[in-house]
């Protein structure tokens, strides 16, 4: 059936950016992208912590820290159950923070095989572990499987930051999450920008918005 691509939006909005001499529009956007930079600084240097090393350290891995922004808008749709919002994906990211609306739902994580609604929880923001998290971690934090869903009656916007490395960067387990006995590791080196430009071929036909899978 006939839908409005979700992606339609997103260029609109970054039209609108570059374009604009709107200047609110840009400076909330910038607002916007060093507080969520602070958020993503701080869970970086508790991850390090928890994952038994410096508290710098998982910032250090990127390299540089690399931040893209994305504005998802979902219009309401008369047939929600024979459409896909955003079709079922992991991001390709070390992290991905969403803020998503309060009172829509839409979001959905798999989980033991089933699809479990993410309900927004007001002032909160949602956190992914992303593919690079999953690499580095030798699959002890899994990247989560995620959809969008439509709704019938109600637009959604959500708003995804994505926090991931610099190109040139090589990932691959870090030698203490490889268990000692068995050695297995479950992921081969790869540059980071080779990773990223495969992952869009295989997971969507090449047809992925950077830098998401
Ligand atoms: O709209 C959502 O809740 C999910 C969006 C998403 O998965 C993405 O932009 O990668
Ligand atoms: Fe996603």
């Amino acid at each position: 059936m006939i839908w409005p691509n979700h992606s339609t939006c997103i260029y609109q909005s970054y039209l609108l950016y570059v374009n604009s001499n709107i200047l609110s529009y840009r400076e909330i956007i910038e607002e916007y992208s060093n507080a969520i930079r602070k958020v993503a600084t701080e869970l970086f240097q508790s991850f390090s912590l928890i994952m038994r090393m410096d508290k710098e350290s998982l910032l250090g891995l990127h390299k540089q820290l690399v931040q893209a922004y994305r504005v998802n808008y979902y219009p309401p749709c008369s047939k929600p159950d024979q459409v896909l919002g955003v079709s079922p994906h992991s991001d390709t990211s070390t992290i991905t923070i969403l803020m998503q609306e309060d009172d829509v739902c839409g979001l959905q994580i798999k989980h033991n095989n089933e699809w479990v609604p993410v309900n927004p929880i007001p002032d909160a923001l949602v956190v992914n572990v992303g593919d690079v998290f999953e690499i580095w971690s030798n699959g002890k934090y899994k990247s989560v499987e995620h959809r969008a869903v439509a709704n019938y009656n109600k637009a959604r916007i959500s708003y995804a930051s994505f926090l991931f490395p610099h190109d040139e960067v090589e990932i691959e387990p870090l030698s203490h999450m490889v268990d000692s006995k068995t050695k297995q590791q479950l992921y081969k080196k790869v540059r980071y920008g080779e990773y990223l430009r495969s992952s869009m071929n295989e997971k969507n036909g090449g047809q992925s918005t950077y830098p998401d899978g």
